[in-house]
């Protein structure tokens, strides 16, 4: 039996999915999560629906995949490690040098440690993966999937700064995104719902989760999309602050005296966003609950995050001379059908409707009505599944 394992490593949680290949039987999945926050927990779903849960201090991230590990060998969700022949790594930032997934060697690893910068709160994560299952399965095909790969294709207009060349010359200045495994899935996934080739659709993907960006897909490929150098910017976050005047860095930095320029993009990347906005959480679900009960922050939070959404949208339907389909994923996406009401609504002056019955059951697929000038779908994401495919392709 062969068996391939992928992680993803997000910037607060650790996700594992273990499959039976190339059958795509998913064996077991795994979240650890709030990982150097207070309250932290795992949670395994095993063997047809056992399910395992623990709440346990999750200090960083090398310490999350020590638990994972532990528990793949208490619960026996993997008797012999040799059966794991292949095991695919999410990695944020590929900078320039991979526009697709590439099988892990130390010029592999050196490049990835290389864009640290590019991708703070998530290469050294996933480096930390890397290396550990390169101890434990050394003879396993390691693969690297890059978020950035799929935003290779975007035009020089739409990647570049109005920054100096030099910047992009010497430095490797300019827009990469990320997110894009995830926009790719669900954008296939969209078109086979619409029943057409998706590179005759016009789409905008909306990847909405605790990090959240916009791609905007022609002829099949990303044309633009709103997370930048790194992901911090782009539409408002659970914790990042998405798009801001930088001027502000240096001005805050004088106002509260302090030339630590770190904690400023720290508090830009942690301390922002949802949970800055309403000083309470960086959960939609929280939110809501709280804008219902008159928490007007909370609703300021929620309203900021639906009038990003809504003028990355009018920017990509200008940008690409038209749409066909916008589509909803990752955790606000695809569980939130209020927040994706409150983003279509704004949208009916273009004729744009939602089917609310279908809204509310979070069915999967068209959302929008009949007659919806442009379709809304609700489409989860998959991650793992086009990691451990790629794993698939590039093992020997
Ligand atoms: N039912 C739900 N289950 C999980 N997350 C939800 C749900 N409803 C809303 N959310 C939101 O989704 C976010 C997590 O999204 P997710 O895509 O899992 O994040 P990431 O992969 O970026 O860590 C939460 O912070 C929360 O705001
Ligand atoms: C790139 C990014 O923001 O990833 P995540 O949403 O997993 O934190
Ligand atoms: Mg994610």
């Amino acid at each position: 039996m062969e068996k391939t394992l992928v992680i993803n490593s997000g910037s607060s949680t650790l996700k594992f999915k273990l499959y039976l290949m190339p059958e795509e039987k998913e064996i077991a999945k795994g979240l650890l999560e709030r990982i150097g926050f207070d309250g932290s927990a795992i949670k395994i779903v095993y063997g047809d629906g056992k399910q395992y849960t623990e709440k346990l201090p999750l200090a960083n991230h090398a310490v999350a995949i020590k638990e994972m590990l532990r528990l793949l060998k208490e619960l026996k969700i993997v008797d012999d490690f040799e059966e794991i022949t292949g095991v695919g790594h999410r990695v944020v930032a590929g900078g320039e040098y991979f526009d697709q997934s590439v099988v892990i060697d130390d010029d592999v690893i050196q490049k990835i440690d290389e864009l640290a910068d590019f991708a703070p709160l998530h290469n050294p994560n996933n480096l930390i993966g890397i290396q550990e299952f390169k101890k434990l399965l050394p003879d396993a095909t390691a693969v690297a999937v890059f978020d950035t790969a799929f935003h290779q294709t975007l035009p020089e207009e739409n990647y570049m700064y109005s920054t100096p060349y030099e910047w992009y010359e010497k430095y490797g200045v300019r827009r990469y995104g990320a997110h894009g495994t995830s926009h790719q899935f669900v954008a296939e996934k969209a078109a086979e719902y619409l029943g057409k080739p998706l590179k005759d659709l016009k789409m905008i993907t909306c990847h909405l989760g605790a990090g959240s960006s916009m791609c905007a897909i022609k002829d099949g490929k990303s044309f633009d999309t709103s997370m930048g150098f790194t992901p911090l910017t782009g539409i408002t976050m659970g914790t990042r602050s998405g798009d801001v005047d930088f001027s502000l860095v240096a001005y805050v930095m004088k106002k509260m005296q302090t030339t630590d320029v770190d904690a400023i993009l720290d508090t830009l990347n942690k301390k922002s966003g949802l949970l800055g906005v309403s000083g309470r959480s960086l959960d939609m679900r929280d939110l809501q609950a709280a804008e219902k009960d008159g928490d007007q922050r909370a609703s300021l939070a929620i309203r900021l995050f639906v009038k990003n959404i809504v003028r990355y949208i009018g920017q990509y339907y200008v940008e690409m001379g038209g749409l066909d389909a916008i589509v909803f994923t990752a955790g606000i996406g695809e569980n939130e059908g209020a927040i994706r009401k409150r983003v279509i609504d704004r949208l009916s002056f273009m004729g744009v409707a939602m089917d609310d019955a279908k809204n509310d059951a979070n069915v999967d697929g068209v959302v929008s009505t009949a007659d919806s000038k442009i379709a809304v779908l609700r489409v989860p994401t998959n991650e793992e599944l086009m990691i451990a495919r790629d794993v698939e392709r590039l093992k020997k």
